[in-house]
Formats: C-alpha cells, structure tokens, sequence
C-alpha cells in the first residue's frame, strides 16, 4: 500500500498565463471583468491570457491585448514585475505579470468586457482571483 505524504491539492496540470498591469500616466492600472461564460466570470483581472505552443510570454501578451483590448504593445515595452504561482482546484497557475506604460491606440473592449483604470490603493475594493492577491500588494507598494 502507498501512502502519499503531500499535504493539500496536487494539481493535475500547470497553466501557463501571461498577465500585464498596464499603467497610465497617473499610475493608475487597468483591469477587466472577466466576462459570462468564462471561468471565475464577474472577477477582475489584469489583461492577458494563456500562452500558446510556441509563444513566449511576451508573444502571447501582444496577441491578447490586440484581442481583448484592440491595443499595439511591443514586447520591448513590458517589463517584468512579478509572478503568480498558485493552485487552484484543478490546476496549477503559472502566471509572469508584467508592467506596460506605453501602446498604441485606443483601449477598446473587444469581447464585451468591463475595464477599470484604478489607483492601486483601491484594487482591493475589486473582486480578483484569489491568485491575484499577492500581485495586488506588490503593486501598492511599487506604483
Ligand atoms: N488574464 C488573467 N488570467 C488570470 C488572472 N488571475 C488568474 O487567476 N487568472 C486565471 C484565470 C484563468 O484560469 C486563466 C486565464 O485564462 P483565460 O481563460 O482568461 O485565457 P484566455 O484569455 O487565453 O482565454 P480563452 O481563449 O482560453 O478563453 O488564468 C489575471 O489576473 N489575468
Ligand atoms: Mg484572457
């Protein structure tokens, strides 16, 4: 008989997720509302989403913020901030989350979204991932 000594969730599998808090003049961030129909839907998060076979992180953020957002980022532009690593239910999240000061174009919701630019103070008062919790902290201290 084997016994398994982990203690907690053993995740099936690991998500990879690329993330970008994108940061306006006034140091304010901007978050979405994670949209009907989606996982965790109603939650706001930072812009991004999974990377694809043969994306690298900054790849898969140029991509997501021209879908969810109609915005050009260059990958020059993001600077990495910090990470999330955290388990949920039925997977692992690996989640790089960079900071992106400057784009082109108008920030358009593609996807029938909500987007808040909020002052790092307040993003508590947003319902987040529970992943995102520790992200949030670092950015009221860095911004
Ligand atoms: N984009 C983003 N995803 C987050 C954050 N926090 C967090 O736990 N997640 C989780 C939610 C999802 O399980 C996963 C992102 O998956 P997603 O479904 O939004 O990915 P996607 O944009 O590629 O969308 P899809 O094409 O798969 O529908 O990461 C966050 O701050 N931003
Ligand atoms: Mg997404």
């Amino acid at each position: 008989m084997s016994v398994d000594l982990r203690q907690g969730k053993i995740p099936e599998k690991t998500v990879f997720v690329s993330a970008v808090a994108l940061v306006d003049i006034d140091h304010r961030v901007l978050i979405a509302q994670r949209p009907e129909g989606k996982s965790m839907a109603g939650l706001w998060e930072f812009p991004g989403g999974k990377v694809e076979p043969g994306e690298t992180p900054e790849m898969a953020l140029v991509r997501e913020l021209k879908e969810e957002l109609g915005i050009d980022i260059t990958e020059s532009c993001l600077a990495p901030f910090t990470f999330a690593s955290f388990t949920y239910d039925d997977f692992h999240l690996m989640m790089p989350l960079y900071l992106c000061r400057v784009w082109k174009g108008e920030i358009t919701p593609m996807e029938g979204q909500k987007v808040k630019w909020v002052r790092p103070v307040r993003l508590g008062d947003y319902p987040m991932p529970p992943a995102d919790v520790p992200l949030v902290a670092m950015l009221r201290d860095f911004l």
